[in-house]
C-alpha cells in the first residue's frame, strides 16, 4: 500500500537519495517549495504540499505546511475510529513519515553583525510543529530530523525493525532537537542571567573513558556556540584521549592563567593550583611555578599564557605532566614534547580571557546553583593597613600577588608567596589554621621565604593564624578582614610587629 511521506528540509544534503529510497519502498513524496525544487532537479518524483493543502505557500514561506490537511494527516490515531472517520469526512490522507530539519537559526546568529530581523526570520515555525506532531504520534508516524539518520532508517525499515523501540528513539530525538532549538532562541532573545525558566542546551562533544573514577560514566557536552576562551575551543595537538579529571583541571588552569597579563604559568592538581609563577620571561615564570612544589606538579596540568618555546619544553620534557596548555608551541618545542606519548598538548589560540557574561553552575541533588564568576581581585591601592607596622614596597607587591593567587585556591585557602611566586599553598582544609600550617610548612625551607607574605581567602575568625605566621617569620599578612574578632588579629600582629592588611573582599572557592 502506498504511504505518504512529507519532506521539508533546510539542510538538503542527501535528501534526494533518501527520497529515491523511500519511493522504492512505496512511499509517495510530498514536499515544500525549496525541497520540491531540489528533488525535481535530481529527478525525484514529488508532489508540492499545495496539492494537499489546496493553499499556496504565503508570507515568504512563513505559512506553508501549517494546515489541517497536513496536521490532521500526521496527528490522527490510526486505531481511533473517530479520528479516522473525521479524516475521511474532510478528505484528509494519513501521513506516514515526516522528514524535517529546521531553519538554520544557529548558523544565522553566528554570522557577523546579524540583524535581529534576520535572526527572527530564521526561527522555524512549521518545521518544529510538524516534528512535534509526528513525534507525539510516533506509534503511527515515522519522524526523521537528522540527515545522518536517513541510512539508519532505511536499514531498520528493510529489516522490519521499526517497532516501538525504534519509533520511540526517533521521537525522543525530535523533542531533544526542538527543545535545544528553542533553548538557543530563548538564550538569543534574553540576556537575563537568572530567568524564571532556565533552559540550558548543550551538544555532546565526547564520551569519556570513564568519570571521576573508573566505576563512573561520563560525557563532555559543549555549548552550541561555545565561549571563545574555553576548553570547548581548545585544540588537542598531541596525546591520548582526555579524561574527565583532565577536563576539570584543564578548565581550572585556563581560568587561573587567564587572569595574568605578564608572562605566567600555573600548575594545577585536583582543580587547585600547586604552583603559580610570573616574571618578565615565560621561562623564569615557569621555574617559579615549578619550584613552588616540585612534588605536587607530578602528573599535573600546566597552563602558560605565552608561546611555549624550546627552553621551557626541555624542562617540561623531564617531568611527567598530563596536559600542557598554551596559546601556541614553537615548532621545536612541539617536536620535543610530542616525543612523549603520554603528554597531551593543547592550544587555546584566542587568549581573550573569561567572557564577562559567563555563568558558573554546579549540580546539586534536585537542582543547580548558578552564579556570576569571581573575576575580581583587589588592587593593592585599596588595601587597608590596620597595624602599626607599615608594609615595604616589596611586601605590598607580595601581598598583591598573594591575595590574587589565594582566590583561585580551594577554600579554606592560605598561601605564602613572594611578589611573583607561590612558595606554599594550603588548600581545602575545613579550618583555616590547618591551611596556614600547610602553606607555611611547604614554604619555610625555600630560599625566598625571608621575603614571603601570607594571604588568606577569607577573614581569620581568631588570632591563631596571625600568631602561627608571626612565630614562623612571616612579616606581612593580607586577608579580607570583617571578622568580629578582627581586633584580636590586629593586636596579635602588633604584638609581633608585623603588617596586617585588609582587602575587604572575600574569595571563597568551593
Ligand atoms: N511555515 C511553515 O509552514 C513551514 N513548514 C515547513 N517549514 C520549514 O521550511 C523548511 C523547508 O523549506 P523549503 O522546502 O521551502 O526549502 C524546513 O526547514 C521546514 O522546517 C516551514 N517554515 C517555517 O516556519
Amino acid at each position: 500500500m502506498t504511504k505518504l511521506a512529507v519532506l521539508s528540509v533546510s539542510d538538503k544534503r542527501g535528501i534526494s537519495d533518501f527520497a529515491k529510497q523511500l519511493i522504492q519502498r512505496d512511499f509517495k513524496i510530498v514536499s515544500t517549495g525549496g525541497t520540491f525544487e531540489e528533488l525535481k532537479k535530481n529527478g525525484v518524483d514529488a508532489t508540492p504540499v499545495e496539492d494537499i493543502t489546496h493553499f499556496k505557500e504565503m508570507l515568504d514561506g512563513r505559512v506553508k505546511t501549517l494546515h489541517p490537511n497536513v496536521f490532521g494527516g500526521i496527528l490522527a490515531k490510526r486505531d481511533n475510529p473517530k479520528h479516522m472517520k473525521q479524516l475521511k469526512e474532510n478528505h484528509i490522507s494519513t501521513i506516514d513519515l515526516v522528514c524535517v530539519n529546521l531553519y538554520p537559526f544557529k548558523a544565522t546568529i553566528q554570522k557577523p553583525n546579524v540583524s535581529e530581523d534576520d535572526a527572527l526570520e530564521n526561527i522555524d515555525i512549521g518545521g518544529p510543529s510538524m516534528l512535534r506532531a509526528a513525534a507525539k504520534n510516533y506509534h503511527d508516524v515515522f519522524v526523521i530530523t537528522d540527515p545522518s539518520d536517513y541510512k539508519d532508517f532505511i536499514e531498520h525499515y528493510d529489516q522490519k525493525d521499526t517497532g516501538d523501540t525504534y519509533r520511540h528513539h526517533l521521537a525522543a530525538k525530535v523533542f531533544q532537537t526542538t527543545a535545544a532549538y528553542d533553548a538557543l532562541i530563548s538564550k538569543y532573545l534574553s540576556n537575563d542571567p537568572f530567568p524564571d525558566k532556565l533552559t540550558l542546551t548543550y551538544e555532546k562533544a565526547d564520551v569519556m573513558r570513564y568519570g571521576e573514577n573508573s566505576h563512573q560514566k561520563a560525557a563532555y557536552y559543549k555549548e552550541p556556540i561555545p565561549e571563545t576562551f574555553s576548553l570547548a575551543n581548545a585544540k588537542k595537538l598531541h596525546g591520548k584521549k582526555i579524561s574527565y579529571n583532565n577536563m576539570c583541571d584543564a578548565d581550572a588552569a585556563l581560568r587561573i592563567i587567564s587572569e595574568y597579563k605578564e608572562p605566567a604559568v600555573v600548575a594545577v592538581k585536583h582543580r587547585s593550583p600547586c604552583g603559580i609563577g610570573t616574571d618578565d620571561t615565560l621561562y623564569k615564570a615557569w621555574r617559579r611555578a615549578y619550584e613552588s612544589d616540585t612534588m605536587s606538579i607530578f602528573g599535573g596540568i600546566v597552563a602558560f599564557n605565552r608561546t611555549v618555546d624550546l627552553d621551557v619544553a626541555k624542562d617540561l620534557h623531564k617531568i611527567f605532566l598530563e596536559i600542557v596548555i598554551a596559546p601556541k608551541f614553537s615548532d621545536d618545542a612541539y617536536k620535543l614534547l610530542a616525543e612523549k606519548k603520554n603528554i597531551r598538548l593543547m592550544t587555546v589560540e584566542d587568549f581573550t580571557g573569561i567572557d564577562p557574561h559567563h555563568m558558573d553552575e554546579v549540580s546539586l541533588l534536585g537542582g543547580i546553583l548558578r552564579q556570576t564568576p569571581d573575576l575580581t581581585y583587589e588592587a593593592p591601592s585599596t588595601f587597608k593597613i590596620v597595624t602599626k607596622a607599615q608594609p615595604t614596597d616589596e611586601q605590598m607587591k607580595a601581598m598583591a600577588f598573594g591575595q590574587h593567587a589565594v582566590k583561585n585556591v580551594k577554600s579554606n585557602a592560605v598561601v605564602v608567596t613572594t611578589g611573583n611566586e607561590t612558595l606554599g599553598i594550603g588548600a581545602g582544609q575545613p579550618n583555616r589554621i590547618d591551611s596556614a600550617k600547610i602553606a607555611i610548612h611547604k614554604a619555610i625551607n625555600k630560599p625566598d621565604y625571608n621575603h614571603a607574605v601570607m594571604a588568606s581567602d577569607a577573614f581569620f575568625p581568631m588570632d591563631d593564624c596571625v600568631k602561627y605566621a608571626a612565630t614562623h617569620d612571616i612579616k606581612a599578612i593580607v586577608e579580607p578582614g570583617g571578622s568580629i574578632r578582627d581586633k584580636d588579629s590586629i593586636k596579635m600582629a602588633d604584638h609581633y610587629g608585623i603588617v596586617l592588611a585588609f582587602t575587604g573582599v572575600r574569595h571563597f572557592k568551593h
